[in-house]
């Protein structure tokens, strides 16, 4: 049986999906979809024979509509997979799940009452081959018990509406979540450096940060997010254990030897990097709908991220450490 899928938001990321479902992912279609700007999706219609709905909650409660992906701007994400829920619909939400953990909570108040596993979040890195291998080899114990880590996330250039709680909350949430399921452990506390402010950065924008956290068993981690790198999309995570180092390979990329020079070239964006880390995420997800239930990082993941993310951000503001605090974790998620 194809799952019909309807996609909300056919912007960068919306329309790479729909082009991912329709020619790589299988057991799926893309029947709907819905964006703000008309012209926009009308397009990404037309490309891809898909029909068009003029809101995200028509295609959400479409009885052609299996399944939703939602890939709208960050602050439109709780309502419409609040919605999915109450339509008892399976939702993949981009990161982040909510721009809070209050938005999170009520997420995850709403699946669990409802009393079956609907939201998947976003959170793609978990299906990158290099963090796979990073997983695997911390829980052989090869390198002994890890104690530090440290991190790059790197942005070309942001994106115009890029603000300075973005960096976290958008960006280095991908970092929070990562290293959290690399370790399979919660964090205890947080806190946020400022660099020498980037002068090439927006207007109003801080930039670089850096967000340091430790976890409940007192591992360190430092994270640069820096919105500013001007040389390319990078992605650099190296985990320091008590008998050796690893880190995360670069992705593939040829040594070119020439005039006196050697060079290899750098990513643009997180669309080349992540590639099959999305694709990965997809299929699995389509056969998971299929079998017992999505099985990839949940609204409890989405809820402990936006906890986080929140911390650092008043870490930052009042220049200092801050304690993280879940809630507990309900049943339906252990
Ligand atoms: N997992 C990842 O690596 C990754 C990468 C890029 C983006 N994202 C996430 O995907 C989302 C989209 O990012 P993007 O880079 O594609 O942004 P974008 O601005 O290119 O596209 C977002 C689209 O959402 C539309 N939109 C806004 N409000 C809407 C609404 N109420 N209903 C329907 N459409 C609406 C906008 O018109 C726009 O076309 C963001 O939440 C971002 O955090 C995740
Ligand atoms: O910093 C960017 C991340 O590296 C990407 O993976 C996307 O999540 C994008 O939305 C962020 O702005």
């Amino acid at each position: 049986m194809e799952l019909r899928i309807g996609v909300i938001g056919t912007g960068a990321i919306g329309e790479d999906h729909i082009r991912r479902l329709t020619d790589t992912i299988t057991g799926a279609r893309v029947v709907a979809l819905s964006d703000i700007n008309k012209e926009n999706a009308m397009r990404v219609s037309k490309k891809y024979n898909v029909t068009f709905y003029e809101t995200g909650y028509e295609v959400i409660w479409s009885p052609d509509v299996d399944a939703v992906v939602i890939a709208s701007w960050d602050p439109t994400h709780a309502e419409f997979v609040l919605e999915c829920i109450k339509a008892k619909k399976h939702v993949l939400c981009e990161k982040p799940l909510g721009t809070s953990a209050e938005e999170c909570m009520e997420i995850v108040k709403a699946e669990a009452a409802g009393g079956k596993k609907l939201v998947q979040v976003g959170f793609m890195r978990r299906y990158d081959k290099g963090y796979r291998k990073l997983k695997e080899i911390i829980e052989s114990g090869e390198i002994g018990e890890p104690l530090m880590i440290h991190c790059c996330h790197r942005n070309r250039v942001p994106g115009p509406q890029h603000t300075t709680d973005m960096t976290i909350k958008n960006s280095g949430i991908h970092e929070i979540d990562i290293l959290r399921w690399l370790l399979g452990e919660d964090y205890e506390s947080g806190q946020v450096l400022m660099a020498k402010q980037n002068q090439n950065a927006l207007d109003g924008l801080k930039d670089p940060q850096i967000m340091l956290l430790k976890t409940k068993s007192g591992v360190r981690i430092d994270a640069e997010v820096n919105m500013n790198s001007h040389y390319g999309y990078d992605i650099q995570c190296e985990v320091v254990g008590e008998k050796g180092v690893i880190r995360l390979p670069d992705p593939i990329s040829i040594l070119k030897k020439k005039s006196g020079m050697g060079s290899h070239e750098i990513l643009a964006d997180w669309s080349q990097r992540f590639v099959e880390a999305y694709d990965v995420e997809f299929q699995q997800w389509i056969n998971s709908i299929k079998e017992s239930g999505p099985v990839g990082p949940n609204a409890w993941d989405g809820y402990v991220a936006a906890v986080t993310a929140d911390t650092l951000i008043k870490a930052r503001k009042l220049k200092t450490i801050e304690p993280i605090i879940l809630e507990p974790q309900p049943a339906f998620y252990c």
